[in-house]
């Protein structure tokens, strides 16, 4: 295979207004001197999804999690990442703010071990939010962008911990989007459900993109057709190409894309 420093990366380009986070030659050291991301410049468009693919290893979960700064202190960050004209890692950045505004849902659903409505107002009452009609207007709202009031409406007391796998999920999503979001970082949401959960999933994010921007890991590259506008190929570290979904997946530029998306290795 082609020696990845050699390749040129094809990278799709937008005007900075149509753009909700930019990165600038983002490099990641783990331990501080071990790199496991080159030089990673790329636009995430807004209200759109983008799914960030490559085989194991590649970094997409590295570069997702810069973020929002969940690498602070794990690793060394080099380079810049802009959230509209915020330079989310100077020092007078508060982190608890930025992930208001930049939300994660990971892996593995991960409720609090407390009621489903609980979940959705944690954040809120403790940030200071007393006034009860208003947490139970958030609570439907959430529930209701995250597809899940139909099923949970009238158990809103009832522990978190009794929701289905996916529905765990959807709460995750609900949770985060309690706290009015504009940008959803998701960490390979489905990888943990059965293909009937991963379908409300999809649908969920779907109908989620009207008001949200959604940058998603995954290793599923049909779902990165169903439900992506645009789409990013890790490889080693190093973005080879980002295009429209479309594009990605039916006319590749660079071999090795072409080679992961054929299912030659990964
Ligand atoms: N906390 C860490 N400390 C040291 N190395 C790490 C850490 N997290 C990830 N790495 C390494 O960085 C590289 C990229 O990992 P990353 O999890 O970003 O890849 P990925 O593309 O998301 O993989 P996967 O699809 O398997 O989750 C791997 O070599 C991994 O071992």
């Amino acid at each position: 295979m082609q020696d990845v420093k050699e390749v040129k990366p094809h990278i799709v380009h937008f005007d900075k207004d149509e753009q909700i986070i930019s990165t600038q030659d983002l490099s990641v050291f783990y331990g501080g001197v071990t790199q496991k991301l080159f030089d990673a410049s790329l636009g995430f468009k807004k209200k759109t999804i983008t799914a960030l693919i490559g085989g194991s290893g590649s970094g997409k979960s590295t570069f997702l999690r810069c973020l929002n700064r969940m690498n602070d202190k794990i690793a060394r960050i080099d380079g810049k990442i802009w959230y509209h004209d915020l330079d989310i890692n100077a020092d007078n950045i508060n982190v608890y703010e930025l992930r208001k505004n930049i939300g994660m849902v990971f892996q593995k659903p991960n409720p609090f071990p407390k009621s489903i409505r609980d979940n959705i107002t944690y954040a809120l009452v403790a940030n200071g939010e007393k006034d009860k009609q208003k947490l139970d207007q958030i609570v439907e709202e959430s529930l209701r962008a995250a597809a899940l009031w139909d099923e949970v409406k009238d158990k809103l007391n009832k522990s978190a911990l009794a929701l289905s796998g996916g529905q765990q999920q959807r709460l995750c999503i609900a949770r985060a989007l309690a706290l009015k979001p504009e940008v959803l970082l998701l960490d390979e949401p489905a990888s943990a459900l059965d293909p009937v959960s991963t379908s409300k999933l999809e649908d969920t994010l779907k109908q989620l993109r009207s008001d949200y921007s959604m940058i998603m890991v995954t290793h599923n590259m049909q779902q990165a057709s169903r439900i992506s506008d645009y789409t990013a190929f890790f490889h080693l570290g190093h973005v080879l190409e980002y295009n429209t979904t479309e594009n990605i997946f039916t006319n590749p530029q660079g071999q090795i894309t072409e080679d992961y998306i054929r299912g030659s290795f990964g």
